[in-house]
């Protein structure tokens, strides 16, 4: 079947991003969609965004990043769709070619019909690009301390990891960063299953191991709920998918504190990995917050972090 290669962009500006709504005669139609369109013959994906972003927005881009990667067969025809994230731009965008634009914030946008192939570009669209996983060894006060200034710091996104604390303990700590977190961060807890129905508001991040064991009963969250998975190998990217997680994190890219003895993948390896899997990644081990633009480069939603991102040095 026919593949077109489509670049589009998710356009950011204070705190929101931009929808258009495809003309109603158009493939799609009537649906919500980031704008952007087919790449040319001879064209790069970059020079192709710029292009349509002035026909149909009349912006000129100044900053763009890439973000993600994704194909999808519809009926008529397949789409391999590049996407983009905006970040600065000359003009003022409206609908150059009258159709309807609007700024939402990311978290609202479950609520707006897309073209079926958007799926994982919605996941990417409404994810930050640093995600904070808390360290070992600090007490309950000193997580929740932590948590506070990172999100004074901007972090967005955190998963809540203390494989030191016991059950017991482990649950008034999840009680604690749901609270702080509220409002202001998406939170992932990590633990047994059997505490879903504690935390509504909490996403999962599950681990391989858990992968292993549950992957095939498929979901269990509904989707305005994150579920993550750690993943190291095609394999366990292969459950993640199974399970139908939103996104995962893959490690680790380069030798880690956490895991010294573990061969890291390396930055080759996990471009590979990165491209083959149909949603947003976060690569990590041995990173920081200065490596987003390398790991975008790579293909990867962002960075996730234990060391990298909190919010100081720790022992
Ligand atoms: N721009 C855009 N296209 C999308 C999205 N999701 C999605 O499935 N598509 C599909 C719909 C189309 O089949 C194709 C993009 O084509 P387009 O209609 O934007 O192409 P274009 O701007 O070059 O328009 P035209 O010259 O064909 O009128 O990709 C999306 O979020 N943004
Ligand atoms: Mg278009």
């Amino acid at each position: 079947m026919e593949q077109i290669k489509v670049v589009a962009a998710i356009i950011r500006q204070n705190g929101r991003v931009l929808l258009a709504r495809r003309a109603k005669h158009k493939h799609q139609g009537g649906l919500w969609e980031f704008p952007g369109g087919k790449i040319e013959a001879g064209e790069s994906a970059e020079q192709a965004l710029k292009r349509e972003l002035k026909e149909e927005l009349a912006i000129e881009v100044t900053k763009l990043n890439p973000v993600f990667q994704t194909s999808h067969q519809y009926p008529e025809y397949g789409v391999h769709l590049d996407i983009w994230e905006v970040t600065a731009f000359e003009g003022e965008a409206g609908g150059a070619e009258g159709q309807e634009v609007i700024w939402v914030q990311p978290k609202n946008l479950l609520q707006y019909d897309f073209p079926a192939a958007n799926k994982a570009i919605i996941t990417a669209a409404r994810l930050s690009n640093r995600y904070l996983i808390t360290p070992e060894n600090l007490d309950r006060a000193e997580i929740i301390e932590g948590i506070r200034i990172a999100l004074d710091e901007g972090i967005k996104l955190i998963c809540l990891r203390a494989p030191h604390f016991f059950d017991p303990d482990y649950r008034d700590l999840a009680i604690d960063a749901v609270g702080v977190c509220a409002g202001r961060a998406d939170l992932l807890v990590k633990g047994a299953f059997e505490w879903l129905g504690d935390f509504p508001s909490a996403g999962w991040h599950v681990t391989a191991e858990q992968l292993r064991k549950l992957a095939d009963k498929g979901r269990p969250l509904p989707a305005n709920r994150w579920l993550a998975a750690s993943c190291h190998n095609e394999q366990e990217l292969a459950l993640a998918k199974k399970m139908g997680v939103d996104f995962v994190t893959l490690s680790p890219v380069q030798k880690t504190a956490t895991h010294p003895d573990v061969e890291p993948l390396g930055w080759e390896r996990a471009k590979q990995l990165i491209a083959d899997f149909d949603r947003p990644v976060f690569v990590l081990g041995g990173l920081t917050g200065q490596d987003v633009p390398t790991a975008q480069q790579a293909g990867a939603q962002g960075v996730a972090a234990i060391r990298g991102l909190w919010p100081y040095e720790l022992d």
